[in-house]
């Protein structure tokens, strides 16, 4: 990609000690820098990729009326559907101009942790669209827990040292239907600018034009990723962990010219999510006289309700 850097996770994958260092190198100074990058290497399939994206189209191209029956109330939006206009950035009135769909952890082997999160929703409509879901769910997440193990030889802790706080956790993959633009949208955008929550985020469906990341200058730039591209970025969750050593970058997705208004946009996000108990304090490695510590102690369950919160998606 141009812009960001792009990286290749079967460097990170491979026997040789010196390609997994070149790795956890050009990721770490991606995140101190940009806070993105494309990632190539990772563990979904074109065959895969395909499915879910005609899974996704087949949903969202269901009857509102039908769609409606999937939006549960009093979850936050955390499962199933989220009707058009609902989501809004923090501290921004209007809402986004998206309609998106939530699936959830498939907890293993832990039925109190289980019962805290809100049941997956199943759509009956669609036979393939639930097990096409998990089974991308999963890849992203294999993907990411890779990630995150370069991140922590980078910080200079174990490298295993996320895999039992993201192992079960209240990570979502958040299929995003961006429809057509009918009438002038006035102050709307796609999606206003905002930084994600999470820990990282794995982004698939960036190949066309919209997404825009914030350089140093403040000059919105273009990421378009490649055919074989994930654009994986920080989130406030880790940048908070990390004594804003890794930054969490603002982006936003913009409208489209006039010409285009007739398309629709379809894009992907994982966002990895550790298990609610995580304590996200300073680490202690990344606290010195030069940096002193930035944040409360708090949290990622405490984090994520303030955020939902100040999305509008808690009352
Ligand atoms: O649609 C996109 O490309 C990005 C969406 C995004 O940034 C988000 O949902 O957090
Ligand atoms: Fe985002």
């Amino acid at each position: 990609m141009q812009n960001i850097p792009s990286v290749d996770l079967r460097d990170f994958l491979s026997d040789d000690p010196v390609r997994k260092q070149k790795f956890v190198n050009e990721i770490g100074k991606a995140y101190e820098d940009i806070g993105f990058v494309a990632l190539k290497g990772h563990f979904l399939d074109d065959q895969l990729v395909g499915n879910l994206y005609e899974e996704v189209r087949n949903f969202f191209n269901l009857p509102l009326a039908t769609k409606e029956q999937y939006e549960i109330p009093g979850i936050g939006g955390q499962r199933g559907y989220v009707s058009f206009g609902k989501e809004s950035a923090k501290g921004k009135s209007e809402g986004d101009l998206k309609e998106f769909f939530h699936f959830g952890q498939y907890v293993e082997n832990d039925p109190v942790l289980e019962a805290t999160y809100p049941a997956n929703v199943t759509v009956n409509e669609l036979a393939n669209f639930n097990q096409v879901g998990k089974q991308t769910y999963q890849m992203l997440e294999k993907t990411g827990v890779y990630v995150l193990r370069a991140l922590a030889l980078y910080l200079g802790l174990d490298e295993y040292y996320f895999d039992n706080f993201v192992k079960n956790g209240n990570s979502i993959l958040r299929p995003i239907h961006y429809p057509p633009i009918t009438t002038e949208p006035k102050e709307a955008v796609r999606a206003a600018a905002h930084g994600d929550i999470n820990l990282i985020t794995l982004l698939m469906g960036a190949q066309g034009k919209g997404l825009q990341v914030q350089n140093h200058k403040g000059e919105w730039i273009d990421a378009i990723a490649e055919d074989d591209e994930l654009v994986i970025n920080v989130g406030d969750m880790l940048s908070r962990h990390s004594n804003n050593r890794l930054k969490s970058t603002i982006h936003q997705v913009v409208n489209p010219p006039r010409e285009l208004w007739n398309t629709s946009r379809y894009s992907i996000p994982f966002f990895m999510h550790p298990v609610g108990t995580m304590p996200l304090n300073c680490l202690n490695n990344c606290i010195d006289k030069d940096n002193p510590k930035q944040y409360e102690d708090i949290t990622a369950g405490e984090f994520l309700h303030e955020r939902l919160v100040e999305l509008g998606l808690i009352k």
